[in-house]
């Protein structure tokens, strides 16, 4: 820990509040894997747990402690020698380590909850801190629901503390009721009031009732407070605690504005992020600040072509510095613009020239109009039938199939335009894909060519998915393989079926020059 006037501490919760979240309890071999993360990633406290509160509390504080090497082991403890006892029979096999001790101090907690008056609550905080402090160094105090506490009442509890032996002076907003401008005068007023304050910290504890809690443990920091307790994802009681990757990155990328130092090695926050979410099943959600799906991804076209152009204008921060190691993603989808569609050609290995853009452009916004995902596999099956159909004889305009049960055969009617001509035809047959198929081979009689393969497979997952189709023809020896690709299984089908016999075409012109062109 440093005594650097801007360096911030950063008190990670999430083994202990965080594991407050209904549904989010770990088992022990997952408390150590966190643990071991949040000390790799240069957390300076971690509060491990509440070690009264269970065997396996007491158990896994121990455990963590035992591993631990730089940063600073704590438990949560009541103001009782019971509890601050067996937080510190856990935490003292850490070569650093702090007992974290709290009571509530506000009218409601004290009257309703403890039934206390507020002498004997100020006598408990003076003996609790003392028996903390005849048993470690480093003791830190709170004051439960301290954002809803008399100032003058706060400021004599603070001062006992503080008289007593704590380091450092939590002021939770335990109730996330507090709004950045009050909690930065409750801070500024302790900093100015308290006449022992200069011998601590002070820390924020914030929660996220009304979405506030990252907004004003800033604000308590631009105030003066010097540690902010947090968790991974914002993990915690009720709607969380205050996100320690927010903060972190807030206070890294805002340094013009709040030049403060964390020790924080941000490229591990994806890492912990999700290492958080896959343990206690609680998924992040895409839009989630830093850490969300969708936080460094851009899908609308003026925004593409932004960042095409220069990444910050659009991007606060880099995703590698966050350790996101597949950087800034531009989601292509039915907002997307040309430039960003042309610089995912070519990032797939595709240089088309300005008329085939064009085109595939059109199919590839159509396709994103019925598809709500476009990803490259559907991009590559676009590209590819647009490339395969450049300089097609025989091309499709028109169909449409019936299909259905208690039909004895379905009908398939189809347009064809072959060398600029327009042909028509309806056929029947045993199902959807033989009455497509007889249609072109009504309008192109291929007598000799045998179908010898129909494939279908999904491009990617979902009932929107695009079928892509492979069709293979042989014809005197020559095998040939269409393939088509669409929303629609039959039109897909269809597609496929004519790349085919416009390939067959060509071989016909290439082997015998005496049938060039004959349909
Ligand atoms: C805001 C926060 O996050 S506070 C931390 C919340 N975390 C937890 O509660 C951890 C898990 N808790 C537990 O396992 C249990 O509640 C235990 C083991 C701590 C206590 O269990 P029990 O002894 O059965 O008590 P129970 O939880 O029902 O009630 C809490 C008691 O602690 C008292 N208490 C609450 N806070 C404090 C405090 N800071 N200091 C002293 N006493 C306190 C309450 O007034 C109540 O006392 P009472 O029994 O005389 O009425
Ligand atoms: C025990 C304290 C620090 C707490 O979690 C809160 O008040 O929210
Ligand atoms: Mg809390």
């Amino acid at each position: 820990m440093t005594t650097d006037s801007n360096r911030v501490i950063i008190f990670d919760t999430t083994l202990r509040d965080g594991e407050q979240s209904p549904g989010a309890s770990m088992n022990l071999e997952e408390k150590l894997r966190i643990a071991e993360t949040l000390e790799e990633m240069g957390v300076d406290v971690i509060e491990a747990g509440f070690p009264i509160a269970s065997e396996g509390d007491f158990e896994s504080v121990s455990e963590i402690a035992k591993r631990a090497k730089n940063s600073s082991i704590c438990g949560l403890s009541r103001a009782s020698q019971g509890d601050i006892q067996r937080c510190f029979d856990a935490v003292k096999h850490a070569p650093i380590h702090r007992i974290h001790t709290f009571i509530s101090t506000s009218p409601l907690h004290m009257k309703y909850k403890l039934q206390m008056e507020p002498d004997a609550v100020v006598e408990k905080i003076k003996s609790s801190v003392t028996f903390a402090r005849s048993l470690v160094e480093d003791v830190e105090w709170s004051a439960e629901d301290g954002t809803r506490t008399d100032p003058d009442f706060l400021c004599r509890c603070v001062e006992t503390a503080i008289a007593a032996g704590a380091r450092t002076i939590n002021i939770p907003d335990t109730v996330g009721y507090t709004v950045p401008e009050e909690y930065y005068k409750m801070i500024d007023m302790l900093m100015n009031r308290v006449p022992n304050i200069d011998q601590a910290i002070i820390s924020t504890h914030c929660h996220n009732d009304l979405g506030l809690a990252v907004a004003n443990s800033l604000s308590a920091v631009q105030a003066g407070a010097r540690q902010v307790e947090c968790t991974i994802n914002g993990l915690g009681e009720r709607a969380g605690n205050a996100a320690l990757e927010e903060i972190v990155m807030a206070l890294r990328t805002r340094k013009d504005f709040m030049p403060y130092e964390t020790g924080i090695k941000s490229e591990l926050i994806t890492r912990a992020s999700r290492m958080v979410s896959a343990i206690t099943g609680f998924s992040v959600q895409p839009n989630k600040a830093i850490v969300g799906k969708n936080a460094f991804a851009h899908e609308s076209g003026i925004h593409q072509d932004g960042m095409l152009k220069h990444a910050g204008t659009y991007e606060i921060m880099t995703p590698e510095s966050v350790g996101l190691d597949n950087a800034n993603k531009i989601v292509l989808g039915k907002h997307s613009g040309r430039h960003a569609f042309k610089d995912k050609l070519s990032a797939l290995g595709y240089e088309l020239g300005d008329n085939a853009l064009n085109d595939a452009f059109k199919r590839f916004k159509d396709l994103a109009d019925q598809k709500k995902d476009v990803y490259d596999d559907d991009i590559i099956a676009l590209v590819d039938d647009e490339v395969m159909r450049v300089n097609e004889r025989v091309k499709l305009t028109h169909f449409q199939v019936t299909c259905g049960t208690h039909v004895k055969s379905q009908i398939a009617a189809l347009s064809l335009e072959i060398d600029g001509d327009e042909r028509k035809t309806i056929a029947e047959g045993d199902g959807p894909v033989d009455a497509a198929f007889k249609a072109i081979k009504e309008i192109v009689p291929l007598p000799n060519a045998h179908l010898e393969l129909y494939q279908v497979h999904a491009v990617t997952q979902g009932t929107d998915a695009q079928a892509e189709v492979t069709v293979r023809l042989e014809e005197e020896g020559k095998t040939v393989n269409g393939r088509g690709a669409d929303t629609d299984t039959m039109v897909a089908s269809v597609n496929a079926y004519l790349n085919a016999v416009n390939k067959l075409l060509v071989k016909r012109e290439k082997g015998k020059p005496e049938d060039v062109g004959s349909i």
